[in-house]
């Protein structure tokens, strides 16, 4: 039996909703053996961002390091990288290990609003990590940050998703989560020469910490099996459809999604 890796290379969410969890819970869900590169802790609950608390860079790097020179890996997931010379350092490892299948979901905001990016670092995941990855995974306010175009409609997320692709991500994903207008809602794909358009129905619920990250991670897991970019899309759609569907009622403010409802869901039918 293969047994395919994914490291994830990401913040600690002590609620368990998003961050390193959601993703190793994700990975785990979809079979695929989770690693991970911890690159800061938030003390944080459904309620919010309660504390932030980078790593040193040296542990970070050494983390890395330890994968790439003993179990390697079949892909990588980048989260929450708080400040330019962990971006730098990170992008340095993916360099030396020769690394290839690399999603970057470039996360900036918390849904509370607290900062999971610095300002100045916006520049660094462009010049460094942005051109390393096989797939970028922006919602709507960060495709606007990351490119400054004003997101109103499905042509300027159009927009955008070419200029990441310039910026020199093989593929974009520029996720329909934020844009209410419709019930229908959008992942919008983008290889470089033509678009992909995944639909599904907005799910009513307050219950959405972490959906970014459980979309990535899922997206990662299918491209560590070895599946293409636009099957790994279709199955994090419905990975995170059923998480959201199937919401835990966990918490008092945005609760977590819940990542065993899709094999679940798959066992039964
Ligand atoms: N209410 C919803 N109903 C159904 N699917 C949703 C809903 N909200 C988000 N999704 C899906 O979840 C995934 C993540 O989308 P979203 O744009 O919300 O990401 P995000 O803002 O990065 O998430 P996060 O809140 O974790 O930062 C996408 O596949 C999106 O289609
Ligand atoms: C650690 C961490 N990473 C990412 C997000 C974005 O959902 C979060 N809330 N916390």
């Amino acid at each position: 039996m293969s047994v395919y890796k994914a490291l994830t290379i990401a913040g600690s969410d002590s609620g368990g909703g998003a961050g390193i969890q959601a993703d190793l819970k994700t990975f785990q869900e979809l079979d695929v053996f989770g690693m991970t590169a911890i690159t800061a802790v938030t003390a944080q609950n459904t309620l919010g961002v309660h504390g932030v608390y980078p790593l040193p860079v040296e542990g970070i790097v050494k983390q890395i390091a330890a994968i790439g020179t003993d179990l390697g890996t079949d892909a990588i997931k980048t989260g929450m990288l708080f400040s330019s010379e962990i971006i730098q350092a990170v992008s340095e490892q993916i360099k030396f290990f020769k690394w290839k299948n690399i999603i970057v979901d470039p996360v900036m905001i918390a849904k509370g609003g607290a900062a999971l990016l610095q300002d100045e670092a916006v520049q660094a995941l462009k010049s460094y990590l942005i051109p390393l990855s096989l797939v970028i995974t922006p919602n709507i306010p960060e495709a606007e940050v990351l490119t400054g175009i004003t997101i109103k409609s499905m042509d300027d997320r159009k927009e955008a998703a070419k200029r990441l692709h310039e910026f020199g991500a093989k593929n974009v994903v520029v996720k329909g989560g934020h844009d209410d207008s419709s019930d229908t809602l959008v992942d919008l794909l983008y290889d470089g020469a033509e678009f992909y358009y995944f639909t599904s129905n907005r799910i009513d619920t307050k219950n959405t910490h972490g959906t970014g990250c459980t979309f990535a991670a899922a997206l990662t897991a299918e491209i560590a099996k070895g599946n293409n970019v636009q099957d790994a899309v279709q199955t994090a759609q419905n990975f995170i459809h059923e998480a959201i569907k199937n919401d835990l009622k966990l918490g008092n403010g945005h609760g977590p999604t819940n990542h065993w409802a899709y094999k679940k869901q798959k066992v039964i039918l």
